[in-house]
């Protein structure tokens, strides 16, 4: 991460408390030009300063149209604020990284397209923009920020879908935006790429940024913050994926969707079943504390009862 950008995450954490919501939208109506009826109505609601929220819901629900309409790309009715700015002012602080993310590169080459990104977020703070060495050094900081490893003269159209993704999201975060919205960028990625953009995402809402992040993969809902289920031109309020993943009584909302929850939740519903405790883990390190923690007692007193030891017999 940029130097500069340490000094601006000490600054945001220590203002965290006291700052207005990161996103918030009243009364918003989305109706893209062709669209014969709005695709999101009159949806209201507001995202917390760094916190990364995943968006699912069927095809077509209006996610995209969301995040165009954040970005200035979809005419919107209705009242949205970035930081508690009007978003008529604020809007350059949220940029948006978007799938396929070729068609959105303005450089021939990945020194050139996050040159752009940095240059832009220069002219929006009144500094210069890097040349030369340092800004080869600060493109380089960005790429390996995610992950993003190759030369950088290498053009872009020369990119692997995985290798463009990522590039897309250091220009999105070059350019300065401190509220990301990524649309499916994960998509094009292997399973390791993408557990290890999680992890810079989880680490970008650490350090103050706010991350949107539509997607259909739900280990990517499982890691984040929030989740916000956008269907039939409305959208919830922002549930914690416990609440998504673990309802009390009836069918979770990720159910409801359609989508297979992820192994760890199908495995954690299953012992929570067999052994009528609450058990409601969302990772690994969850799932193992709580499974210690019930052992000594109902994992026992279950044996006791079924005369049986196998730890199989429970799952
Ligand atoms: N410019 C447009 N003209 C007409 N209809 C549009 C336009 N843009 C979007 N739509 C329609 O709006 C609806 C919402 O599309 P959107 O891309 O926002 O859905 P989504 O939730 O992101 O879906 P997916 O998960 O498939 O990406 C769809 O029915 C789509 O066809």
């Amino acid at each position: 991460m940029p130097q500069n950008t340490q000094s601006n995450v000490t600054q945001l954490r220590s203002e965290s408390n006291a700052k207005p919501p990161a996103l918030a939208w009243k009364d918003l109506r989305v109706a893209p030009p062709g669209a014969s009826r709005p695709v999101l109505r009159d949806v209201s609601g507001e995202i917390g300063h760094g916190q990364w929220v995943t968006f699912v819901g069927p095809n077509g629900a209006g996610k995209t149209t969301f995040f165009r309409a954040l970005v200035g790309l979809a005419p919107f009715q209705g009242e949205i604020w970035v930081h508690g700015e009007p978003w008529q002012t604020a809007r350059w602080r949220v940029q948006m990284a978007f799938q396929p993310p070729a068609a959105s590169f303005v450089g021939q080459t990945v020194l050139e397209e996050l040159a752009i990104s940095i240059a832009a977020r220069a002219a929006h703070v009144g500094e210069a923009a890097p040349d030369g060495p340092s800004l080869d050094a600060e493109v380089r900081r960005w790429m390996h920020l995610v992950g993003l490893s190759t030369a950088l003269q290498r053009p872009v159209d020369q990119l692997s879908g995985g290798e463009m993704a990522k590039l897309a999201v250091a220009g999105a975060l070059a350019s300065g935006a401190d509220v990301l919205l990524l649309d499916e960028t994960q998509a094009e990625l292997d399973p390791d790429a993408r557990a290890a953009m999680r992890e810079v995402l989880r680490g970008l809402a650490r350090a103050g940024r706010t991350v949107l992040l539509v997607t259909h993969d739900m280990d990517d809902v499982l890691a984040s913050d929030a989740v916000v289920v956008v269907k039939d031109g409305h959208m919830s309020a922002p549930m914690s994926p416990r609440a998504f993943f673990y309802a009390d009584g009836g069918l979770p909302p990720c159910d409801h969707l359609g989508f297979a929850p992820p192994y760890l939740v199908q495995v954690a519903r299953r012992v929570q079943r067999a052994l009528a405790i609450e058990f409601s883990p969302l990772s690994e390190q969850e799932f193992v504390e709580g499974w210690q923690r019930v052992a000594a007692s109902q994992i026992l007193d279950a044996r006791a009862q079924r005369g049986n030891s196998s730890i199989e017999s429970f799952i």
